[in-house]
């Protein structure tokens, strides 16, 4: 079985400023991953490659076993078109960090969006299955309500709701509790947690290590664009080998 997400050689600069240097990730399907580091480090971009919202100057992503908004023809990467990276994309489910619902549309019809669109399922049995995946996420209540209407704790139940409407086996979080109040983090957490049992693979980017040390299975932490290590939750958070991890734990635990 290949791995969930293999990522080779990623590299990439903004102007001189080199933001990946080199990484190299495996994560197994069914893995709970998490990725932290200090703010800066590269983490989100590293993220936002594995479905190509950022590309790569040089290196690749795999998802299970697909090359990721490239194709190789001649030994050399070509980009694939529009087109076909939305379709890779729909099949990875993506958490932001602000939401990013749709402001004019209901919390239900945010949900039943792209299940609609992109697999035109019919509309009853969008509903029905929007329904039940904010009941899932504790916000069924809210499913006429308008994304304003909501908490930033609520939304993004909303968002993960809508992440899960397209059955992905890859999610990838990017810091979804950094936007929130503190008060707010625990039921966003909550969710997450609960579908870390599952067997989706998931890769959490977070800044809550404590959350990471929880509920992941393997550790990654990242500085100035490198991997620096990475294993199981309990060697790199609660025994860190390299100085940089230690260092960075110290501070926030
Ligand atoms: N579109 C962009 N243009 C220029 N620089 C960028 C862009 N996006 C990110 N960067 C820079 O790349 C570096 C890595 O950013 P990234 O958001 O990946 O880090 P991070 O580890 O996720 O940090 P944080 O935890 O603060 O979100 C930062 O120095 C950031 O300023």
């Amino acid at each position: 079985m290949p791995a969930a997400v293999q990522i080779r050689g990623a590299t990439k600069s903004y102007g001189a400023h080199r933001v990946l240097d080199g990484i190299d990730l495996d994560v197994r399907a069914g893995q709970v991953a998490a990725v932290i580091g200090p703010s800066g480090a590269g983490k989100s971009t590293l993220l936002r490659t594995v479905n190509h919202l950022d590309r790569l100057d040089l290196g690749y992503v795999r998802v299970f076993g697909e090359l990721i908004g490239v194709r190789e023809r001649n030994g050399r990467l070509h980009e694939l078109g529009g087109r076909a990276i939305r379709a890779q994309r729909a099949r990875i489910g993506f958490v932001f960090q602000n939401f990013n619902l749709f402001p004019h549309l209901t919390i239900l019809e945010n949900v039943i969006e792209a299940p609609l669109a992109l697999r035109r399922h019919p509309q009853d049995v969008a509903r029905r299955q929007g329904l039940a995946l904010l009941e899932r996420v504790g916000i069924a209540d809210k499913a006429d309500a308008y994304p304003r209407q909501l908490s930033g704790g609520q939304q993004q139940r909303a968002a993960i709701a809508r992440a899960l409407a397209l059955e992905p086996e890859l999610i990838l979080f990017d810091e979804p509790t950094s936007a929130l109040d503190p008060e707010l983090v625990g039921e966003v957490l909550a969710v997450i947690r609960e579908l870390a049992g599952t067997g989706t693979t998931l890769v959490i980017v977070t800044h809550e290590v404590a959350f990471a040390r929880e509920v992941a299975d393997v550790v990654f932490f990242m500085d100035s664009g490198r991997l620096i290590e990475h294993g199981p939750a309990a060697q790199v958070i609660d025994h860190p080998r390299h100085p940089r991890t230690r260092e960075f734990i110290g501070k926030v635990l």
